[in-house]
């Protein structure tokens, strides 16, 4: 598993670990890994050109200890001070005693255009809101001298606790950050403008508590997900059924029970309009018309997908909702489902929206989902007491309760973004349900699937593609 914590996490753990080791020892630690990445991106240290923008912060002081430990190796380094008069003494000490040199803003044009690498250390933790004026004009040239960007701790301008990004904020190719992830360098906005990430142990450790994000690893996935033994059969692995398709749309639910077939339920019941549509592509499902709680014994629902908005779309939604047993909710079910009918429920609801959906669910704007989806799942899960996958770049599995960390799936691709893709994903997360994994196991388990198999696919691809690669993305 990979973690991410909360900037008060964070200091908490700090002021802990510093209590016990001499002062500056955390900073050299950072500084030293700083220096060590910056290396590796230059290849050749001796005779490179490095310039460091230093705020007023330790996150300044991060970066002229590290621009300090390159020019003992050689390289020509200018600190640019943001704020002449509240740099980090001692790091400015130690850059100016190891042969580098400090200039104002207004002397930084000559050194960023020959710049081969430029620290961002404007700000980390500590930092409020987007850059601001002054920093974001430094930002425009260092881009335009294509210098490579090592971010400090985190980009700066973005929300280390959110991923929120309210401005202007560093574009780096590199972030090292120190001694856990932050969520912002997991969620987009803000992820997407961290680049390669490089995690730094400065010893936080034990002194680090219960994370606010984390994200599954392919072991985790692995140690999840369901395999047959010597005494399983169809019945005891699992069935899952699928309400999905209408006359309208056939090919959800053929999508929908692609994904379900290769998700480890042991067998897959179809309701609906499009069964002639999924036994032609997958004969093996046991179909029927009619109401779901005639279509006999399941272990898991999903409703949803191209179901449309008819009367009886509507009935089928609110009979698969009293059922005892796990439900996920997608598409046109989550625009047809009572919020009282999911409340009262006793087993597990998931509830799958893209940012649209989950908009139209909390009255807010589409965009404004978008720019804070840790939030936007998190108050989804609070307000329905549900399960919640938020879907779309850096999808979130948010839990009913709030102690829960939220989890961000660490795979997918923009090529996903394609019609049907989360037809496969809903029918994939069902089928993980039926198979008895906790709902938030089987949300993220599948959406890292999901985007597995998509990575592996050649693009451009289809959604029906992503079903017919999951065997591949499914560990071993
Ligand atoms: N506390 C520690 O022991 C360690 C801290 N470390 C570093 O320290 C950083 C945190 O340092 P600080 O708490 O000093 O905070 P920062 O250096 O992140 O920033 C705080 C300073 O930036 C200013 N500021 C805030 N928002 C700004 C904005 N949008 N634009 C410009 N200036 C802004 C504030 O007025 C304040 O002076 C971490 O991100 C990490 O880089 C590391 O050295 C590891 C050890
Ligand atoms: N920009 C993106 N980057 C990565 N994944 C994306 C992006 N946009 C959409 N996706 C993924 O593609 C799938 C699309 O699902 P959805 O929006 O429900 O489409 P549909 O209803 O057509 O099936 C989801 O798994 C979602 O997370
Ligand atoms: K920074």
């Amino acid at each position: 598993m990979r973690y991410a914590h909360t900037v008060q996490a964070v200091r908490d753990a700090e002021d802990a670990l510093m209590a016990r080791l001499p002062e500056g020892v955390l900073m050299q630690r950072a500084a030293a890994g700083l220096a060590a990445v910056g290396a590796e991106v230059l290849g050749r240290v001796y005779g490179s050109r490095v310039v460091v923008l230093a705020g007023s912060g330790s996150n300044g002081g991060d970066a002229l200890y590290a621009g300090a430990r390159l020019a003992r190796r050689g390289a020509a380094v200018t600190a640019v001070l943001l704020s002449p008069e509240r740099a980090h003494t001692a790091g400015l000490a130690a850059l100016r005693a190891a042969g580098g040199r400090a200039v104002g803003t207004e002397d930084a044009a000559a050194p960023i255009a020959r710049a081969h690498l430029v620290y961002d250390g404007i700000v980390g933790i500590g930092g409020k809101g987007g850059l601001r004026p002054q920093a974001a004009d430094l930002m425009r040239a260092v881009y335009d001298a294509r210098a490579a960007v090592v971010a400090v701790d985190l980009p700066s301008g973005v929300d280390a606790d959110t991923g929120e990004v309210a401005g202007d904020a560093v574009r780096a190719d590199v972030t090292v950050t120190f001694g856990t992830y932050k969520p912002g360098l997991l969620i987009d906005p803000a992820a997407g403008l961290a680049g390669a990430l490089r995690l730094i142990d400065i010893g936080l450790g034990d002194d680090l508590g219960v994370p606010a994000v984390e994200a599954l690893q392919n072991a985790d996935v692995a140690a999840m997900l369901p395999r047959p033994g010597g005494e399983s059969d169809k019945y005891r692995r699992g069935v899952v059924g699928i309400v999905a398709g209408s006359d309208r749309y056939p090919g959800a639910a053929v999508l929908a029970v692609s994904g379900a077939i290769r998700g480890g339920a042991g067998a897959v019941r179809y309701v609906g309009g499009g069964g002639a549509a999924v036994l032609a592509r997958h004969p093996e499902t046991l179909v029927s018309t009619g109401s779901p709680h005639a279509a006999g014994r399941v272990q898991a629902w999903v409703v949803g997908p191209g179901l449309g908005d008819s009367a009886a779309a509507r009935t089928a939604v609110e009979e698969v909702l009293a059922s005892d047993v796990p439900v996920l909710v997608d598409a046109d079910g989550l625009r047809l489902m009572s919020r009282d009918a999911v409340l009262a429920r006793n087993a597990a609801t998931v509830l799958t929206p893209h940012a649209g959906e989950a908009a139209a669910l909390l009255g807010r704007p589409r965009e404004a989902v978008e720019a804070s989806r840790l939030d936007a799942v998190r108050a989804l899960a609070g307000a329905y007491g549900a399960t919640v996958l938020l879907k779309g770049s850096t999808t979130l599995v948010a839990s009913p309760s709030a102690l829960e960390p939220v989890r961000v799936n660490p795979t997918g691709t923009a090529w996903l973004a394609t019609a049907g893709s989360g037809d496969v994903l809903s029918g994939l997360a069902g089928s993980l349900l039926a198979a008895a994994l906790p709902a938030a196991d089987a949300a993220s388990a599948a959406a890292y699937l999901h985007g597995l198999a998509a990575r592996l696919t050649p693009p451009p691809l289809t959604a029906l593609d992503v079903a017919t690669t999951l065997p591949s993305a499914w560990p071993l």
